[in-house]
This record gives C-alpha cells, sequence and structure tokens, in this order.
C-alpha cells in the first residue's frame, strides 16, 4: 500500500507563487513607464517614482500562458486627469504598446477609485454565419460582441454543433429609440454585407427595398423574392423608388391617425415594417448634380423623420471618407451606428459620438468593427457572415447559409421565367383596371407602365420589383406596391445617356 501511494503520487511540479523573473521585468518596465505620467514634482508621497514600489501600484496582476500581462489593475494618483480624453488616450497607447503589441485590450477607467483596469481581449468568433436568429420581431441582429459587455446571449448553429454568443441586437419599430441605423467603414469594409444580413432578417417579417449606389450588383440574389419591392442601382429607379417610399409613409401616418381618431388599431397595412437599404448613397449625387436632377437623399427626409411610426426603417451604409455628403437629415436621424473596418480612434469617436474603450488592432477581418445605439456603450462587433451567394469567392457552406434564408421568387427578374409561377403571373400581369386603380389610390403611387421602359433605358441598372405588380394586384390595399414608375419622357432620355 505504501509503495502504491508513493507510486500515485501528485507530481505535478508546484506552481510557483507570484511573477517569475520575466513576469517581475514586465511589471516593474510598466511601472517606469507610467512614471512621467502619474507624477508630480509638488506630490510629497508620489506612488509613482523612479525606481519606486510597483507593488503599491499594481494590486492585482495575472499573465497568460505566454508569459505576457493578461489583465492589470492599476492604481494612479487623484490629481492624474482622468476626465480628460486625451490624457487617458495617452495612458492607453502607452500601456499597449508596453503590455504588448498585436493584442486587443480594454481599458475600464474606475475615476472614482483612481483605478484603472486593463483586461486583454480574445478576439471575436468570424466563423458566424447569418442564420435564423432566435429574436423577437423587431429585433435584429448586427453581430457579436463580447460576453462582459452583454447579458443576453443566442444560440447558434456551427455546422453541426451549437454555442451561445453574446450579440448586438437593435431594436426598431414605433418604440425604437434608435429607428435609423448609419453604417461607416473603408471599401471592403464590410458594409454591404451587413446591409444583406440585416435585409435576410427583415425579409422575415417587413418588406424590403434596396438602393445600391455602388452599383455593384451585390444585392442581385434579393432580385424577385418575396419581399422585396426592388433593387434599384440607377438614379432613375433610386428616385422613384424612394419617392414612392417617401409617399408610402405618410400613407402609412394618415391611415394609422385616421383609425386612431376613429377609435380603431392601426390598419393592418400600416403595420408590416417596410425597410429601405440604401448602400453608398453618396454616389449618386455627384451623377445627379451632373444630370441637374435631385439627390436621392432629399427623399429620405420623410422616411427618417417620420419612419418609426410609420414601421419604415432607414439603413444608410457608407463609405468613412464619403460623411460630409452625407445629408444633414441623414447623419441627424440615423441614432444607431455602426463603423466597421481599420478606421483611428478619432473616425471611431466622430462617428459613433464616442470613443472605444479598446486599442485598435492591427489586423481587422472584414466585418469587424463597433457598434453604438444611441447614447449606450460602444461595442465591439463582429458581423455574422452573408457573402454575396452569386460571387464565385463565396464558399459553399456560406452560399447555403444565405440561400436557406432567401424567400422564394414571387417575381422573375428581367427576361426570366419563373417555371411554377408562369400561369399565375399570366393570371395576374395585367391587373384588372378596378385593381390598378384601387392600389393607385391607396398607395398614392402613379402609374403602372413604363418600368421596363426605364430599365431598358438604363443599362447598368440591376434593377428588380418582387412583389411588383402581382403582389399589388391581389392585395390592393394591403401589402405597399414596390417600385413602379413612370419616366417623363426627357428622364427616359437622360437614363439613356448616363
Ligand atoms: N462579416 C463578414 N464575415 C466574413 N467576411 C466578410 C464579412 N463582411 C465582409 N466580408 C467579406 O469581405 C469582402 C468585402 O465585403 P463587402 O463587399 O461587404 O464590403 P464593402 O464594405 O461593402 O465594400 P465595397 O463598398 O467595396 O463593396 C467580401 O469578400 C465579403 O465576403
Amino acid at each position: 500500500m505504501a509503495a502504491a501511494a508513493w507510486h500515485g503520487r501528485d507530481r505535478t511540479p508546484p506552481v510557483p507563487e507570484g511573477p517569475d523573473d520575466a513576469q517581475l521585468q514586465r511589471l516593474r518596465t510598466l511601472y517606469e513607464a507610467l512614471v512621467p505620467y502619474f507624477s508630480a514634482p509638488e506630490d510629497p508621497d508620489p506612488l509613482y517614482a523612479h525606481g519606486g514600489d510597483w507593488e503599491k501600484a499594481f494590486p492585482e496582476y495575472e499573465f497568460d500562458a505566454t508569459g505576457r500581462i493578461g489583465r492589470l489593475v492599476i492604481r494612479y494618483p487623484a490629481y492624474f486627469t482622468d476626465g480628460e480624453a486625451e490624457a487617458r488616450a495617452r495612458i492607453e497607447h502607452l500601456l499597449a504598446a508596453k503590455a504588448g503589441r498585436g493584442r486587443e485590450y480594454h481599458f475600464a477607467w474606475d475615476e472614482e477609485g483612481n483605478q484603472l483596469t486593463v483586461g486583454v481581449l480574445a478576439p471575436l468568433p468570424t466563423d458566424i454565419a447569418v442564420q435564423r436568429f432566435v429574436t423577437a420581431p423587431g429585433e435584429t441582429v448586427l453581430g457579436f460582441t463580447d460576453p462582459v459587455e452583454v447579458q443576453r446571449t443566442l444560440p447558434l448553429t456551427f455546422g453541426e454543433g451549437q454555442r451561445d454568443v453574446p450579440p448586438v441586437v437593435w431594436r426598431t419599430g414605433p418604440r425604437s429609440t434608435e429607428p435609423h441605423l448609419l453604417a461607416l467603414g473603408q471599401p471592403g469594409s464590410g458594409t454591404s454585407t451587413l446591409l444583406r444580413c440585416i435585409a435576410l432578417q427583415a425579409l422575415q417579417h417587413g418588406d424590403v427595398l434596396v438602393i445600391d449606389g455602388g452599383g455593384t450588383g451585390e444585392y442581385a440574389c434579393l432580385i424577385g423574392r418575396d419581399g422585396v419591392l426592388g433593387v434599384e442601382c440607377g438614379l432613375t429607379g433610386a428616385l422613384a423608388s424612394l419617392e414612392w417610399a417617401a409617399q408610402e409613409t405618410e400613407r402609412r401616418l394618415i391611415a394609422a391617425n385616421s383609425a386612431r381618431q376613429a377609435g380603431h388599431p392601426p390598419p393592418k397595412d400600416t403595420r408590416r415594417p417596410l425597410w429601405i437599404l440604401l448602400d453608398r448613397p453618396t454616389a449618386f449625387a455627384h451623377v445627379a448634380a451632373a444630370d441637374g436632377r435631385r439627390d436621392p437623399q432629399s427623399l429620405l427626409q420623410v422616411p427618417l423623420r417620420h419612419g418609426r411610426a410609420a414601421g419604415v426603417t432607414v439603413v444608410v451604409a457608407d463609405q468613412l471618407d464619403c460623411v460630409d455628403a452625407l445629408s444633414e437629415a441623414v447623419r441627424q436621424h440615423t441614432r444607431a451606428r455602426v463603423v466597421l473596418g481599420p478606421a483611428t480612434a478619432e473616425q471611431v469617436r466622430a462617428a459613433l459620438g464616442a470613443p472605444p474603450h479598446t486599442t485598435p488592432v492591427a489586423h481587422v477581418p472584414p466585418g469587424r468593427g463597433y457598434a453604438r445605439l444611441g447614447t449606450g456603450p460602444v461595442h465591439r462587433l463582429q458581423v455574422p457572415a452573408a457573402p454575396d451567394p452569386y460571387d464565385d469567392a463565396t464558399s459553399e457552406a456560406h452560399r447555403q447559409a444565405v440561400t436557406a434564408l432567401l424567400p422564394p421568387r414571387t417575381t422573375p427578374a428581367d427576361g426570366e421565367s419563373i417555371p411554377d409561377a408562369a400561369p399565375e403571373r399570366a393570371k395576374l400581369s395585367k391587373p384588372a383596371p378596378e385593381a390598378a386603380q384601387g392600389m393607385e389610390t391607396a398607395q398614392g403611387m402613379e402609374a403602372v407602365q413604363g418600368m421596363e421602359t426605364v430599365q431598358g433605358g438604363e443599362p447598368a441598372q440591376v434593377s428588380g420589383n418582387g412583389g411588383s405588380t402581382e403582389a399589388g394586384a391581389a392585395e390592393p390595399a394591403g401589402r405597399p406596391v414596390p417600385v413602379l414608375e413612370k419616366p417623363e419622357p426627357a428622364e427616359a432620355g437622360a437614363a439613356e445617356r448616363s
């Protein structure tokens, strides 16, 4: 028994208490580096002095497996100006450099206790694909963040497995305090992917209108899908559809108001969420100015100002260096903000209205950035992958993830026929005069023909009109009617020129 006990004894070497020599050296270096910032010649008993006692200044510390600092609590004198952003930024920059570059640090300043806690953040997961998220109607998942910042988690599937991940959830609708969103980023940072991700979620309960100023055809997968009112890449189409959206917002408000005054609940056709997604609207401004036409952004005024009450949500994505070209209404009414891709702390602060509490990383994967909802905290954000399924570079798993969320095709794209829907379409393609009439009145729309003329006349336009006449004819006063254009002859000519 004695031999067996001796043989089976615990042979793991005892963990050394306290830091080893290398770790001690790191702590001392950090302490010395902080001396010029946390000391003053008038201080009779300085906490920080060259050759001083670092243990008093660093009451708690942890190291990771590689021997680098994993967590550190730093005490500082009360006279340090921790309320000034520049003073904090200097300390954060210094600590990030001295504690090891290439990692992302989180800084929590306790101004009351004169204490700064530095933590190292694990990279956010980049392997999450868009999927049917477990959310309530009116909730949209913008992406995923750190567990410390968000209490809630979402169960997500990863191939065969499941994982719980803390989401950044944006609430829209009548009770939302941030009813519209602005996403900014460098080219290629993933703002179009964010828009596609939002569209796929929005289509579950509402209708979507996409205006693509970039004109790269990244939303072609949405064309003709049930609930997609239009995907417009040309200026003519963008103007016509935004004009319709403004009128539809007004119609909803008037209808809801009349119902309220009559003591009825709001009519059903005012409650279905309508999403207006604009990718690079500033790109239209130049074309519009050159062509002597109005900037499509000017038509966003009504949906932005009154959209919340009318169930209309506007999402704008543009490049960081085009912020100045965004209209005042867009900047004022988009209180949910996202910044993706590489950006300086100053750019993030300007876009979100508050600085991030983390250091920028050297390598930023696409879809990585920060989000802030209204006056809430700044969250780190990783947008789920929702690539263009028609892009050859898209992996098969991601293509399947996106196509699984696409609603069925109900309207053929230009020059295409859908076998299953053909008889139905034949029946509906010539709407009964009364139906068309009723639609015009109900939707405050202009006439119905001529869309083909415009689309044909504007070759660059990737234009779909999912839902279009069929939806309108089948449900005259129900779902909003999509982009129906009646171009002025002059406009059609201009479109041809462009
Ligand atoms: N969240 C994400 N996860 C994984 N890959 C992403 C993510 N977001 C974007 N990407 C990839 O990065 C590339 C650029 O994305 P995207 O087109 O959305 O960027 P963008 O900001 O709209 O750029 P541009 O304005 O130039 O079109 C694409 O290949 C896309 O698949």
